[in-house]
């Protein structure tokens, strides 16, 4: 009998596998037939070393990703931005997960690309690689079924802003900052900042952003719906802070909570018709399932 549990379970686990990657959950944007080589861009960058992003899955189900190169402000050296895709694909496994805190050691969120390891692919291919290589990466980190939050302290700089931006929510401390500078170094945002900045202020707000390299304090970025809240704690009690307020929307079974997320993912990268089919689907994976029955059982009002 408990052999046939296990069946059952395991053809269900890859029934859902399936239907996740036709909803275009974990998928990534580009591949070969894009001209991405993935190996290639990966070599160049493990050369290109300092600094980690360290992951801690909570049993409570919130994982906080730390970003941490100290001597440079936070900033994503060649070797930080591989361990960012890896701590992604840990994440993408993480069946209990429910939330995501990504945030900087000490007293930035991220100054973007490591400079030194900017220099050192300033060639037009290179940079083209290592563009897609993060487009990737981030787009999966938005994608994952995890309900995220950027906590800023300190500084978001260049692509530090840009990675703010692939999480669902950004909380900023007093004093901390956004700041698309791409236009005083000569470039525009190529990690995916740019498209993502227009879906949460519109396409004016972000012009007016990216064209004028403006700074953002939080009071700005909360009128223009690009963050969600400001914490008032000390450096060293923002993460509990965080997660107190991550809590109530990550509260309950795991299932559920992803599923609600997916529906997000759906709505937001397909057309409606389409979207409302995948939430038809997503629907059915939760409808009749444990929690659901629990809840039907407990008959509870919401007066
Ligand atoms: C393709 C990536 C691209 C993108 O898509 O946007 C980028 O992200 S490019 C990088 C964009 N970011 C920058 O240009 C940041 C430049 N730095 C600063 O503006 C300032 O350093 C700061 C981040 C505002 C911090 O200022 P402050 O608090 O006054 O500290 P310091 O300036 O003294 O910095 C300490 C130390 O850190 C080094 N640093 C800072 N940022 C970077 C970085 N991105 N890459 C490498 N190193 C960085 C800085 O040079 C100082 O080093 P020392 O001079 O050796 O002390």
């Amino acid at each position: 009998m408990p052999y046939i549990t296990d069946m059952a379970l395991n053809l269900w686990r890859c029934v859902m596998k399936r239907a996740e990657a036709r909803w275009c959950l974990y998928r990534s944007l580009y591949n070969s037939s894009h001209g991405f080589n993935e190996s290639e861009v990966k070599r160049k960058l493990a050369e290109l070393s300092g600094g980690s992003v360290k992951l801690c899955k909570g049993e409570n189900g919130i994982a906080e990703l730390g970003i941490s190169n100290s001597s440079r402000k936070n900033a994503l050296s060649g070797t930080m931005m591989l361990e960012l895709e890896e701590r992604i694909s840990d994440l993408e496994k993480w069946k209990e997960g429910k939330g995501l805190i990504v945030y900087g050691t000490e007293d930035t969120f991220c100054s973007g690309g490591d400079l030194n390891t900017i220099k050192a692919i300033s060639n037009a291919k290179d940079g083209l690689m290592m563009c897609m290589f993060m487009q990737n990466t981030l787009t999966r980190l938005q994608r994952l079924p995890l309900i995220s939050v950027a906590l800023i302290q300190g500084k978001a700089i260049g692509g530090g802003a840009e990675l703010c931006t692939a999480c669902d929510f950004r909380l900023m401390t007093e004093g901390s900052e956004i700041r698309f500078v791409h236009k005083h170094m000569g470039i525009v945002p190529g990690w995916g900042g740019a498209s993502r900045l227009i879906q949460l202020v519109g396409s004016r707000q972000a012009l007016k952003l990216l064209s004028g390299a403006l700074r953002i304090p939080p009071e700005h970025a909360i009128s223009i719906g690009l963050a969600d809240g400001t914490l008032s704690s000390a450096a060293d009690s923002a993460l509990e802070e965080a997660q107190k307020w991550i809590t109530p929307y990550t509260k309950g079974a795991a299932n559920v909570t992803r599923a609600m997320k997916k529906l997000i993912v759906c709505g937001r990268e397909h057309l409606f018709e389409d979207a409302i089919r995948k939430e038809k689907d997503i629907f059915a994976t939760v409808w009749g399932g444990p929690s659901n029955l629990q809840a039907l059982s407990e008959r509870t009002k919401y007066n």
